[in-house]
Formats: structure tokens, C-alpha cells, sequence
């Protein structure tokens, strides 16, 4: 049984025995496997190093992280905060790949330099962000549809750096056309990957993935793709590895702090968590937590930062919105290890 099964069978390919980290696929009427490579999408703001070294060390599964992106200040300075999430003495995961977001050559090429500096091979360019405080910029999926002027960046930037560039990219930022009049500019390009979260950037986060167009820019591009989008579940995960046998790079955002165990259950198969998922999460947290409390001035700022998380932690637990509401109501550092300690007891079904 394998995973290029026709619609329909998925409950068969569910019930084999292929696990997967490989992929069944067929061509010329060989059956071959292939690997599969699990990514950690970057959510600013959350996804910094404490998190990422947290992730990896209580539930692991990811491959490769990237960073949140960077974004130059003027004068070409890097905020403090941008250069410590990448210091390599901050960073304890075996691959983790800087981002950037620009639409100017100059400040990528400054921004390799740092980054090889540091020992890093690869920076990654963001043509994704679909906010329009940055997409009215002409930066993210704002970026898209200047074919051109991408087209002349990354003729500078791969005649004078020897960095390795990957792209994350949306469909577009006001239609789906957009990417597939950039695909054959990227094709004369040495690209390490594009990640494709196949929604525009008009849609921000609403609606459905544009799995049409995802299929096409699979079968118009020369370069590795990245599927990225609304993996919330090992049964999601099957149903696109169904859809995309060729596919073997899946990138994870959203999902991976909602059920942090989701790497490893799809790597196993499993379409529940672990028995004592319950206290790996109570550790995990207590974990992050001490680090931001060490790090963050005052328990003001210590209570904004982990209530935050909370908005994808508590998709974990048994009545989501709930648990949502009693985390917003704390008001101090005290009611907030309450009400933590009462989710874990009663929420856990
Ligand atoms: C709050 C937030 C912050 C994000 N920050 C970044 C970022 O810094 N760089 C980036 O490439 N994508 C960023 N993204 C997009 C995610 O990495 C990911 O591509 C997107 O959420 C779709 O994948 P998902 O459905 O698995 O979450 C962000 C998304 C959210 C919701």
C-alpha cells in the first residue's frame, strides 16, 4: 500500500504500515521512498531561541527551524533583539536558518554578510508576510508581483554573495497569477528551496489553501518545494502527502504550538498524543516560562509574553475558548501559575 493512492483510499494508506518519515511514491512504474523533512515556520514574536530550544528539547521532530525574519533599521543596524535570536551561543537546534525581509539588494547583501559572520550558510527571504503595514511597502507578498524588480535583486545578491538563498512565498498578494509569473524568473536562479504557503496575501489567514495553484507551481518550478499550510493534525498531514507524493519538505507554523507533539505524532503515525502529554507540556512551560522571567523586566511584560502563547496553547485542551478566557483574566504572576496548574487538571480530555 502506498501514499500515491487514488482520493478515497486514504483510510487504507491510514491503516498501512508505511510511517512517515518516508514517502511511498510511484514513477515509471517503480515504487521508490522518500524522505520526509519536517520545517518550523517562523511566528515573530513567538518562535524566538527560548522557544525553538524549548520545542526541540521536550518534543523534537523538526528538522529545521528558520528565525523570525529580520528587518534592517535605518543606517542598516540590526535591532538587539533580531541579533540575540540568531547568536549562535543562543541557539541549541541542529539547523536553523536566519530570514530576512527587504525588497533592496544592498540590505540583503549587508544581512548574508552578518549572518556568515556568525557561521550561518543560508539566509531565507520572506515574500510572505501578507500584513499590508508591510505589504504596502512592497515588502512580503507586497513583493510578489514586482517579477522584475525580484529579478534584478537576485541577480545582485547571487553575483556577489556566496550565501545559499531559499524564498518563502504566498500565492500573491492580490491574486494567484502572481507566483506563476515569477516561477520562471526563480528557475534561473539557485534557490536551496520555496516555501509556499498557498493562500494570497489578501486573504491574510481566512479561507482555504489554494491547493490548484499549489499543484501547478509544483509542476512550474525547477526548484525543491516546501508545502506550508494549515498542518494541524497527522490526518491533514496524510491527506496533502496523498495529494503531493512528490512533495517531501512540509513546513509547520501555526500547528506546531497549538500541539507541539505534532512532528513527532506525524512522524509516527499517530493521530493522538502521547499518554503524558500533560506533564511534558507542564515542563515545557515551566521551562519557557523561567526563561522569559529571567530575561523580561517585571512581571508585567513576563504575563504578556506567555498569555500570548496561550492564543495556540489552548487549542491543546479539551475546551479551547475557555481555557483562553481564564488565561486572559489573570491579573498577576500568582493567578496566571493558578490558573495553568487548574488547565492541566481539568482540561485534559
Ligand atoms: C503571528 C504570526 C507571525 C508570523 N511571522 C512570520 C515570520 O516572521 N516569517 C515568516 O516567514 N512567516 C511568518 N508567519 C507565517 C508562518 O510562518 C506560516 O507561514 C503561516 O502561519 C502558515 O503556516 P501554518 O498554517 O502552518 O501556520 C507568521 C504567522 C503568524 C500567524
Amino acid at each position: 500500500m502506498c501514499c500515491c493512492l487514488p482520493h478515497g483510499e486514504l483510510s487504507d494508506t491510514l491503516c498501512s504500515s508505511v510511517v512517515n518519515f518516508s514517502a511511498l511514491y510511484i514513477f515509471e512504474g517503480n515504487i521508490f521512498k522518500m524522505k520526509i523533512k519536517i520545517l518550523s515556520t517562523p511566528l515573530q514574536g513567538f518562535t524566538d531561541f527560548r522557544f525553538r530550544n524549548n520545542f526541540d528539547r521536550f518534543f523534537g521532530g523538526i528538522d529545521t527551524y528558520y528565525a523570525p525574519y529580520i528587518r534592517l533599521q535605518n543606517d542598516f543596524l540590526i535591532k538587539s533583539s533580531q541579533q540575540r535570536d540568531v547568536l549562535p551561543e543562543n541557539n541549541k537546534v541542529k539547523e536553523l536558518i536566519p530570514q530576512i525581509m527587504t525588497n533592496n539588494a544592498e540590505e540583503f547583501l549587508f544581512t548574508a554578510k552578518h549572518v556568515q559572520q556568525l557561521g550561518y550558510n543560508e539566509l531565507n527571504w520572506n515574500l510572505g508576510c501578507p500584513y499590508p503595514m508591510v505589504t504596502k511597502r512592497a515588502l512580503g507578498s507586497g513583493l510578489i508581483k514586482e517579477k522584475n524588480r525580484i529579478d534584478e535583486i537576485l541577480k545582485r545578491i547571487s553575483s556577489e554573495s556566496d550565501i545559499n538563498i531559499s524564498i518563502k512565498l504566498r500565492l500573491g498578494y492580490e491574486n494567484n497569477r502572481e507566483i506563476l509569473d515569477l516561477l520562471p524568473i526563480l528557475n534561473r536562479y539557485k534557490l536551496t528551496n520555496l516555501i509556499i504557503h498557498p493562500r494570497i496575501g489578501k486573504q491574510l489567514y481566512k479561507g482555504t489553501v489554494d491547493l490548484d495553484t499549489f499543484r501547478q507551481c509544483t509542476e512550474d518550478t525547477d526548484h525543491e518545494i516546501c508545502y506550508n499550510g494549515d498542518i494541524d493534525s497527522t490526518e491533514k498531514f496524510l491527506i496533502l502527502q496523498e495529494k503531493f507524493p512528490n512533495v517531501s519538505q512540509w513546513a509547520i507554523g501555526r500547528g506546531l504550538i497549538a500541539n507541539p507533539f505534532l512532528p513527532a505524532m506525524i512522524r509516527n503515525n499517530d493521530f493522538n498524543k502521547p499518554e503524558n502529554w500533560i506533564e511534558t507540556f507542564d515542563r515545557f512551560h515551566d521551562a519557557l516560562f523561567r526563561e522569559y522571567a529571567e530575561s523580561l523586566s517585571g512581571s508585567t511584560h513576563i504575563l504578556l509574553k506567555m498569555k500570548s502563547y496561550w492564543e495556540y496553547f489552548s487549542q491543546i485542551f479539551s475546551n479551547p475558548h475557555k481555557v483562553h478566557k481564564g488565561i486572559r483574566k489573570a491579573k498577576n504572576v500568582n493567578t496566571y501559575h493558578e490558573t495553568v496548574k487548574s488547565i492541566c487538571r481539568d482540561y485534559i480530555d
